[in-house]
């Protein structure tokens, strides 16, 4: 396994090492400990989640605040997203800061989430089935929605026309009129 640091300090890229042979391929997708020497965290993941989307559906930004934030480790399983973490700690030195990478079936990739980041996939092939473990339970009354295309955020989506979003999503509001974690 790979650890591979991005641009935002505790966002992390995990490359695991695959076993390939004529049956085809095996590589452990969690180890506990192994998470937790390259994060230096113990977390406790509590729910799985897997969704399914079409090309250029983008989900996000999205997080759940204090007390139900949430840890994401991300992959993809089947197709390719766009993954976007976006620091959403007040007083960090990053605030507003994103940082983005392909994990794909074929990269087998997989990133680390924080609490106190919104999160969002873009979907770049015909579909991408996309599998996460989240440290805390699914909270709506804490979820909360940033516009993708915050213009202070300015992430670039690998993307030309407008993406499907869901109702929700066309609702997120800009960073700057957002709660965020304090
Ligand atoms: C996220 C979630 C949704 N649901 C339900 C609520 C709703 O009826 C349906 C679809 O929910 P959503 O539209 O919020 O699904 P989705 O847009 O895929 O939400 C996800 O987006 C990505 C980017 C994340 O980071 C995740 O944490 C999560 O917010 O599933 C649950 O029952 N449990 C859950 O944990």
């Amino acid at each position: 396994m790979q650890i591979r640091k991005l641009a935002i300090p505790n966002v992390i890229l995990i490359e695991p090492r695959v076993f390939g042979d004529d049956r085809g391929f095996f590589f452990e997708s969690y180890n506990a400990r192994a998470f937790e020497l390259a994060t230096g965290l113990a977390v406790d993941f509590v729910q799985d989640n897997h969704s399914r989307s079409m090309r250029g559906v983008l989900r996000g930004l999205h997080y759940q605040l204090p007390p139900h934030a949430q840890g994401k480790l991300v992959r993809v399983v089947q197709g390719e997203v766009f993954d976007v973490a976006v620091d959403i700690r007040r007083g960090s030195p990053t605030f507003g800061k994103w940082v983005g990478a392909t994990l794909s079936a074929d990269n087998k990739c997989q990133m680390w989430i924080p609490p106190g980041f919104a999160h969002g996939f873009l979907t770049v092939s015909e579909s991408a089935e996309f599998l996460y473990k989240t440290t805390d339970y699914y909270a709506p009354e804490s979820e909360r929605c940033i516009a993708w295309n915050d213009p202070e955020i300015g992430i670039q989506w690998p993307i030309a026309t407008a993406p499907l979003l869901s109702a929700k999503d066309a609702e997120g509001v800009v960073l700057r009129n957002a709660e965020v974690f304090p």
